[in-house]
């Protein structure tokens, strides 16, 4: 059994508690991410995964609910020794590595943040020698240390920010739409280095995504997510062959393939929340419907879900 390396415990974070624009973005969601895997997050935009990814990194208090990191709480109180500790295991990617990186700095010193942070460095040769590995890590050279932001193309600013992160030797990265800003072409490119770097430096991954396409080829598992709940989690590749909850297949269909027999006859299925009919006070969560594929249903659908199962087999 893999090792869980973040455990998300009922986590809610809502927005101007109590005021008339009050906004649950996450609405408690329950679930692991084991060491070494690559949980892809994925749903329409506003639906709340760019918080659940800045709450679990403690860029926002949590409003409710854990997060685990090793079995250690990441929120609540904590001296500057343990928060340095979870900063330096857990880093963020984020969609716009323009806006994210301070434009007015050079490469040497964006990227040498964290070990300037972190004490990570011997001493000044040390310091350059670190940040050239890192730059050539992510497939950039050390000429490139001398320039700023914006001489670089978007796919090579988003190594730029992977390098960032990656010097501070994280266990842990969340990608938060890593690729959405880049061109067709240059999306792969981003995703290989990310798999690559996994591959040798054992990372574990939070890929979070607004569609279903891309976030295939890196996921090992798939979350869905809906108005800040989690409605379905299971292995990628079951995800694809049998989504189960009905906003699931509503967003798999909105994914153009390229074989022309399937776009013929592909039609946009949407997601109507009414269809579940539930009444009051009924008990609607996440129930592991096959083994490791969870969808949140109520015993009624749960039971049908398993009755459809069965036909199928
Ligand atoms: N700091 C904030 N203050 C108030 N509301 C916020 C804040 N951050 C996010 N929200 C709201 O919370 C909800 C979820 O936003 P979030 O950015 O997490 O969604 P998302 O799924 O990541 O969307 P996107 O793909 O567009 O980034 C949205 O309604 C958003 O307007």
């Amino acid at each position: 059994m893999a090792e869980k390396l973040v455990e998300i415990k009922n986590l809610k974070q809502h927005f101007n508690v109590g005021k008339a624009n009050e906004v649950k973005a996450v609405d408690g969601i329950t679930f692991d991410i084991y060491k070494g895997e690559t949980l892809g997050l994925v749903g329409e935009s506003g639906c709340g995964k760019s918080t659940t990814g800045r709450s679990i990194i403690r860029l926002y208090d949590a409003t409710d609910g854990q997060v685990l990191y090793e079995g250690e709480s990441v929120h609540g109180k904590k001296n500057k020794k343990d928060l340095k500790k979870f900063n330096r295991k857990m880093q963020m990617i984020f969609q716009d590595p323009y806006a994210s990186l301070n434009q007015r700095m050079k490469v040497m010193d964006i990227i040498a943040e964290g070990i300037d942070i972190h004490g990570l460095a011997k001493d000044a040769s040390d310091r350059k020698k670190m940040v050239y590995d890192l730059l050539e890590t992510v497939g950039l050279n050390k000429e490139h240390a001398n320039r700023y932001p914006h001489e670089f193309s978007g796919g090579q600013r988003q190594r730029l920010g992977i390098a960032r992160a990656l010097a501070v030797d994280p266990d842990f990265i969340i990608a938060d739409e890593p690729i959405s800003a880049l061109d067709v072409s240059i999306q792969a490119q981003v995703v290989n280095l990310l798999k690559e770097l996994q591959e040798e430096k054992g990372l574990t991954y939070l890929f979070i995504a607004h569609d279903l396409s891309m976030v295939k080829y890196i996921s090992d598992r798939i979350g869905v997510m809906y108005f800040g709940k989690l409605v379905e989690l299971a292995p990628a590749d079951e995800l694809y062959a049998n989504p189960m909850h009905p906003y699931t297949q509503s967003l798999l269909s909105a994914i153009p393939l390229p074989d022309p027999n399937y776009e013929r006859n592909r039609t946009r299925k949407a997601y109507d929340p009414a269809v579940h009919n539930y009444t009051d006070g009924e008990d609607v969560k996440m129930r592991e419907v096959s083994p490791n594929h969870f969808v949140d249903c109520s015993e009624k659908e749960f039971a049908e879900l398993q009755e459809c199962l069965a036909v199928k087999e």
